[in-house]
């Protein structure tokens, strides 16, 4: 039968244990309500006896989100299990967290108490937190190290004194799948009681093992885990918990799990968590990185075209992502690259697309992002090139924050030269109207934007801009410098070109 996999959210409380965030009240609530919306069980809104801000942060969650668990961390001393209630007394359905280590390198270098005292210490905390809540979960901290029997007889212990939920957390990420599954079985077999409450797991990154030691546990039985969005949290982090979400979806003839996630949530959540706590998502990482659905090469991106599914085991769709991306670049090839060129209005085939594939190659070995702009540049300079009326010979700008921007261009047509001066609202608006007034045609700049194409100070700059006469037609022109002025300069008189060439204001075959 189908098992339902209950999903605990800790990035409030152990996500936030990442070094460098920190979260106020507002943000843990904007995050809460997504996790909410998410449709994760239970929130682990904070350790409140932490400091003030967290106090309050796990209240006003409390107070606040509505059809969910709120869980609230506690050592097994009374005043963290009694200040954890205060702050989740208002809560839909509460949950008291309360946790000790049974690691033998815990007990004597960290808590310096003997077995007895952990075992007296868990049971005592466990039935302080039932005096004020049904729902009681208790964490063996560094349970994957250690001693069985001894673990064996601290849970037996807290199930007695009532716990719901017991967890099982690999706390320094030090197990490895297959003995993690087998530790799990030998723990619902051996343990008193163990049927009456949910089994958790709780793995952390350490060792990038994770997601594996999360669903070896969920295959020996598991059913409840804990992790955070986008794998923050302690040293490398908690588990994933999209990831697990979708392992157990993608993989569901292996696992036969559902879980109340509603996946197409993830992307958002995942953007909010990165937003609020100021750590990126790595491009790679699985499920909602910028990557996850993006494909550069040209034989994937063939298939993709093809049928999708070749090179996708997900619909991003599913996970909150409109739709998958080919990403053109140096190992892509014609299909990606005529798909695109037909999005953007170009229908090319046979010689033409031959040659403006073999400039595309050519520019991608220099450069590393292939924009739009670029494509409608190489289809409108190599397909349909166009005579050089105007170029320019030389450009001084005057600008500065106490002057008024002026321009003098020399435009070279033919042999001639001709000079002009103009002002504007700064130097590349100077610049376009001096262009203007030699050429005798006044056009609008509709966009302007610049590209590093190579790295450092010295780098060179391209211009991509637009510009249209009287609101017509748009056209596109480009300039390379290590000025940027002088770059806008060229991509003026560049699209200045091609509209007097289109327009059959310059003689010449068409
Ligand atoms: C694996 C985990 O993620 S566990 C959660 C970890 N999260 C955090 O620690 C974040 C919040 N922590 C804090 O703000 C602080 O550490 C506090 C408020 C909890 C405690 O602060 P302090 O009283 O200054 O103690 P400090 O943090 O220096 O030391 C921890 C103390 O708790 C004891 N302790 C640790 N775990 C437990 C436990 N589960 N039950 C009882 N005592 C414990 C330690 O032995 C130590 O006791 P000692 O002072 O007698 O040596
Ligand atoms: C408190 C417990 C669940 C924990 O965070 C850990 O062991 O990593």
């Amino acid at each position: 039968m189908t098992r339902r996999i209950y999903i605990f959210d800790t990035t409030l409380r152990d996500g936030e244990q990442s070094p460098g965030v920190s979260l106020n009240t507002g943000e843990k609530l904007q995050i809460a309500r997504q996790l909410a919306r998410l449709g994760v069980d239970v929130i682990e809104a904070g350790f409140p006896v932490a400091s003030p801000g967290d106090f309050e942060a796990v209240r006003a969650i409390a107070r606040e989100v509505r059809g969910v668990t709120v869980a609230g961390l506690a050592r097994t001393s009374f005043h963290d299990i009694d200040r954890a209630w205060e702050a989740l007394r208002e809560a839909e359905q509460p949950r008291i967290h309360t946790f000790i280590a049974t690691s033998d390198i815990h007990l004597q270098h960290k808590l310096r108490m003997s077995r007895e005292q952990v075992i007296e210490a868990a049971a005592a905390a466990v039935r302080r937190a039932k005096g004020y809540v049904s729902d009681v979960e208790f964490s063996a901290e560094d349970a994957s190290r250690s001693e069985p029997d001894f673990l064996c007889r601290v849970l037996e212990t807290a199930i007695a004194a009532g716990a719901t939920v017991i967890n099982i957390p690999d706390t320094v990420g030090y197990a490895v799948p297959g003995e993690f599954a087998r530790f799990i079985g030998e723990i619902r077999q051996r343990v008193a009681g163990m049927e009456k409450v949910v089994l958790s797991v709780h793995c952390h990154d350490d060792l990038g093992l994770a997601v594996a030691n999360s669903l070896a546990a969920v295959a020996a039985g598991a059913g409840q885990v804990e992790g955070a969005i986008n794998g923050i949290g302690e040293r490398a982090g908690n588990v994933s918990l999209e990831e697990v979400v979708m392992a157990l979806y993608t993989r569901r003839d292996q696992f036969d799990c559902t879980t109340g996630v509603h996946t197409e949530e993830i992307y958002r959540t995942s953007r909010l968590v990165s937003n609020l706590t100021g750590m990126p998502v790595q491009p790679n990482k699985a499920v909602v990185g910028k990557n996850a659905f993006a494909h550069e090469a040209g034989i994937h991106q063939d298939g993709v075209l093809k049928e999708r599914t070749t090179y996708e085991i997900m619909n991003p769709k599913m996970v909150g992502i409109s739709q998958s991306s080919l990403v053109l670049g140096k190992h892509s090839g014609r299909h990606a690259f005529r798909d695109r060129l037909a999005e953007l209005g170009y229908d090319l085939s046979g010689d033409e697309l031959n040659k403006a594939f073999g400039r595309f190659k050519n520019l991608a070995d220099k450069k590393k992002d292939i924009t739009d702009a670029d494509l409608e540049a190489i289809v409108e300079d190599e397909l349909r090139p166009v005579p050089v009326t105007y170029g320019l010979d030389y450009l001084h700008i005057s600008s500065g924050t106490t002057v008024v921007p002026t321009a003098t261009v020399g435009l070279k047509k033919g042999d001639e030269l001709l000079e002009e001066a103009a002002c504007g609202n700064g130097p590349v608006d100077a610049i376009c109207r001096a262009v203007d007034k030699v050429t005798g045609v006044p056009c609008t700049l509709v966009s302007w934007g610049i590209n590093a194409v190579t790295a450092g100070k010295d780098a060179i700059g391209e211009v991509t801009l637009k510009i249209t006469e009287n609101g017509g037609k748009p056209y596109i022109g480009r300039g390379i410098s290590t000025d940027i002025l002088e770059a806008s300069a060229k991509a003026y008189v560049n699209a200045v070109n091609k509209l007097l060439w289109e327009t059959g204001r310059v003689k010449g075959e068409n």
